[in-house]
C-alpha cells in the first residue's frame, strides 16, 4: 500500500509536471509540452548504447576541459568505453578533476612523469600507483558525497558505467557550486540558500541519488539541464515543504507575465490538464502494466489487479527494488524510490533508472514514467522467468541424465533377455534332442516290450480251477495237482498210469486265485492294444465252470471281485491319461453274445438285436 506521503508526492508531481510543461509551452508560445510516446518496439539495447555512449563523452569532454588537454592528453574527446577505461585508469585526470573543484581532496597525486612508463594499455609498471590515486580519488568523493564506484571498474571488464556516473556526478557537482542559488528558481527546483557544497551534501546522504537520477532527467525534460536539476536535487527538503514551494514557484513563474484578466482562465486550464494528465498517466501506467504481466504468471497478476491507483503500483514497485543492491548501477531507481526525502519535485523520475532517462528524451514525460514503472515489473517478471528457466533446465538435465540411466538399465536388460534367450534355446535344444532320445528310447522299448510278448507266445492259455461252490463236498475234486504250468488229474474210473493225466498250461490258476493275480497275465497283453496289436482273451469251459466270473466278476461287484474286462478298461483309461500330452488315444466298447450259433449285441438298448453268424 502507498503510503499518504507518497500519493501526495506523485499527486504533486504530476502538478508539477503540467506546470512546468505549461510554463515552457508558454514560452515557446506552444501549449503542452510535448510528451515522448515510447513505443514498445524501441531498439532498447541500441538505446541504450547509444545513450551510454553521450554521457560518456559527455564525462570525457568535462574531465578533459577541467583538468587541460596536457593533463587529459590519454583522453580522447569522444572515447570508446575501452578508450575511457584506460584513460582513466592510473587515476590522474581523475584526482586533478577533483582537486580543481574541492582543492586538497586528494593531498597527493601520484604523477607519471615519462610518458615512456605508462603502457599503452595501462597496465603493468604503474599498477601501484593506479591503485593509490584512484584509491585516494575514491575517499575525495566519499568525504564530498559523491557516488564512486570500485576500482576493479577500471579494470577490463569493470562497470565503466558506474565510472561515468561517477564523472558525471562531480561534474554536476561542481556546476552545482558555481551556479549557486540564483540558477535553481528556473529549472522548478528547490535551493537551500547558501550552503557549502560539502555541508550540503553531508546533510543530505541521498545525495549522490539525487545526482544519479538527475543524469537521466538531463535527457528527460527539455529545458532543463542536467546540471541544473542536480543543484536542485542535492538540496533537496522534507517532501511537503519541497512540492509545495516548488508548486508555488511555478505558478509564480508563469503567472508572473499575466495579467490579472487572465490568471482565472489560465489557472481553470492548468487544473484541467492537471486532471487530464493524472487520468492519462493512470491510464498508461495500468495499459503498459497489463502488457508487461506474463497473463500465465498468477503472482504477478494478482499484484498488478492488486495495484488500483499509481500510487500503490509505485509503492509495490519500491518494495521490490529495496531488495536491490544500493551499489549497483542497474538499481540506481532504487536509491530514488526508497528515499522518503527525495519525493517531492522529482517524483516522476524516481522511476526511472539511468539509461531509461537518457533515452527518454528531452521532455519530462508521463510515458517515460510508467515505462519505468512497467519496466521494474517487466524486470521483475524476468527475473522470474530466469529463475524458471534454470530451474527447467536443471529439471531436463535431470531427465535427460534419468534417461541416461534408463537407457543402459534397458541396454542391460536387453544384453540379459538375450543371454536368457541364447541359454533357453541351449536348453530347449538339450531338450529337445532328449525328448528324441526319448522317443527313440520308447519305441525301442515297445519293440522289445512286444517282442517279449510275442516270445511268450502270441496264444497263451491259462487254466484257471473254480473252487467248490458252497454246499459241495472238496473231496471229490478230481485234481490231483498243480503246479505252476501243469496241472494231474485223477480218473476215478481208470486205473494205474491211465488214471492220472498231466495237462501243461502257460500258466495254471488253482482255487485260490484272486482276480487281481488272473489280471497280472493279462495285463502286458492290453498294452499292447495301445502300441497298435490286436489281441483277444476269452474264456472257455463248460458250463458253471466260472468263465463269467473270471472275465467280469461276481454278481455283487467289488474292488477286489472285478473281472478281466474291466481291469483291462481301466488299464487302459489310466494308460490313456498318462500319455494325454503325447498321445490321443480313441476307445470303444462292444458286448456281443454268441450262443446258439446267434449273435447279440448286449449294449443295444431296444429290444435284443440278433445278427446273423457269418462264415467266410
Ligand atoms: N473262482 C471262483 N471263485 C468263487 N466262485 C466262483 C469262481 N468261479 C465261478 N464261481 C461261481 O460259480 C458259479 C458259476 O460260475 P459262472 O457263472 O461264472 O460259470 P459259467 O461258466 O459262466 O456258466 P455258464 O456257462 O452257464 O454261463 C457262480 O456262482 C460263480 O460265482
Amino acid at each position: 500500500m502507498a503510503s499518504p506521503e507518497r500519493e501526495a508526492v506523485a499527486a504533486t508531481a504530476i502538478v508539477e509536471d503540467v506546470l512546468r510543461m505549461h510554463g515552457e509551452g508558454l514560452g515557446a508560445g506552444g501549449g503542452v509540452g510535448q510528451v515522448l510516446v515510447m513505443g514498445r518496439n524501441i531498439d532498447m539495447a541500441w538505446r541504450k548504447a547509444e545513450v551510454a555512449a553521450v554521457r560518456r563523452n559527455e564525462a570525457a569532454s568535462w574531465l578533459r576541459r577541467t583538468v587541460g588537454v596536457v593533463c587529459a592528453k590519454n583522453l580522447a574527446e569522444e572515447p570508446s568505453e575501452e578508450e575511457f577505461r584506460v584513460g582513466l585508469r592510473n587515476g590522474i585526470i581523475l584526482c586533478n578533476a577533483v582537486n580543481k573543484i574541492q582543492p586538497g581532496t586528494v593531498p597527493k597525486v601520484v604523477e607519471v612523469h615519462s610518458v615512456s612508463t605508462i603502457p599503452s594499455d595501462g597496465s603493468a609498471l604503474c599498477a601501484y600507483q593506479y591503485f593509490e590515486n584512484v584509491r585516494n580519488f575514491l575517499t575525495g568523493l566519499q568525504d564530498l558525497g559523491l557516488p564512486t564506484f570500485e576500482v576493479s571498474d577500471l579494470e577490463k571488464g569493470g562497470q565503466g558505467v558506474r565510472v561515468v556516473d561517477c564523472v558525471l556526478a562531480l561534474k554536476s557537482f561542481a556546476e552545482t557550486k558555481q551556479l549557486g542559488k540564483q540558477s535553481l528558481f528556473k529549472h522548478g527546483g528547490i535551493v537551500k540558500p547558501s550552503m557549502s557544497a560539502k555541508c550540503s551534501v553531508r546533510k543530505n546522504e541521498p545525495f549522490m541519488k539525487a545526482m544519479t537520477r538527475s543524469h537521466s532527467a538531463e535527457l528527460l525534460r527539455d529545458g532543463v539541464s542536467l546540471e541544473q536539476t542536480l543543484g536542485l536535487d542535492c538540496f533537496l527538503e522534507p517532501a511537503e515543504t519541497i512540492t509545495s514551494d516548488s508548486i508555488r514557484m511555478l505558478v509564480q513563474t508563469i503567472l508572473s507575465d499575466k495579467k490579472p484578466e487572465e490568471v482565472p482562465l489560465l489557472v481553470e486550464s492548468l487544473l484541467s490538464k492537471v486532471i487530464h494528465e493524472f487520468e492519462r498517466r493512470m491510464a498508461n501506467q495500468n495499459d503498459l502494466v497489463k502488457y508487461t504481466v506474463d497473463p500465465n504468471d498468477s503472482s504477478s497478476l494478482s499484484k498488478t489487479e492488486s495495484s488500483d491507483t499509481p500510487q500503490e503500483m509505485e509503492a509495490t514497485s519500491t518494495s521490490d527494488h529495496g531488495k536491490m543492491d544500493e551499489e549497483d548501477h542497474e538499481s540506481v531507481t532504487n536509491h530514488v524510490k526508497t528515499d522518503e526525502e527525495d519525493n517531492s519535485s522529482v517524483t516522476n523520475n524516481e522511476k526511472m533508472d539511468d539509461e531509461d532517462h537518457n533515452s527518454v528524451g528531452s521532455t519530462g514525460d508521463v510515458s517515460a514514467a510508467v515505462l519505468v514503472n512497467g519496466d521494474s515489473v517487466a524486470k521483475d517478471i524476468q527475473a522470474k522467468a530466469d529463475i524458471h528457466f534454470e530451474l527447467q533446465k536443471k529439471q531436463i538435465q535431470d531427465m535427460k541424465s534419468n534417461l541416461c540411466t534408463v537407457k543402459s538399465g534397458i541396454e542391460q536388460f536387453k544384453l540379459q533377455y538375450s543371454e536368457d534367450l541364447a541359454k533357453l534355446g541351449n536348453h530347449l535344444r538339450t531338450i529337445s534332442h532328449a525328448a528324441s532320445g526319448y522317443h527313440k528310447v520308447l519305441e525301442e522299448n515297445r519293440k522289445l516290450y512286444n517282442q517279449i510278448q510275442d516270445l511268450r507266445g502270441n496264444i497263451r492259455v491259462y487254466c484257471r480251477v473254480r473252487p467248490f461252490l458252497p454246499g459241495k463236498v472238496s473231496s471229490s475234486s478230481s485234481v490231483a495237482g498243480i503246479e505252476d504250468r501243469t496241472i494231474t488229474l485223477m480218473t476215478s474210473s481208470k486205473q494205474g498210469k491211465d488214471a492220472r493225466k498231466s495237462f501243461t498250461f502257460n500258466r495254471v490258476f488253482g482255487p485260490l486265485a484272486t482276480q487281481a493275480e488272473i489280471f497280472v497275465d493279462m495285463q502286458p497283453l492290453v498294452r499292447s492294444v495301445l502300441d497298435g496289436y490286436n489281441i483277444c482273451i476269452f474264456a472257455y469251459g463248460q458250463t458253471g465252470s466260472g468263465k463269467t466270473f473270471t472275465m467280469s466278476g461276481p454278481k455283487i461287484l467289488t474292488e477286489e471281485g472285478l473281472g478281466v474286462n474291466y481291469r483291462a478298461l481301466n488299464d487302459l483309461f489310466d494308460i490313456q491319461a498318462q500319455r494325454r500330452d503325447t498321445f490321443c488315444y480313441e476307445i470303444s466298447v462292444q458286448m456281443m453274445e454268441i450262443y446258439n450259433e446267434q449273435v447279440r449285441d448286449l449294449l443295444h438298448s431296444g429290444p435284443n438285436k440278433k445278427y446273423p453268424l457269418l462264415l467266410n
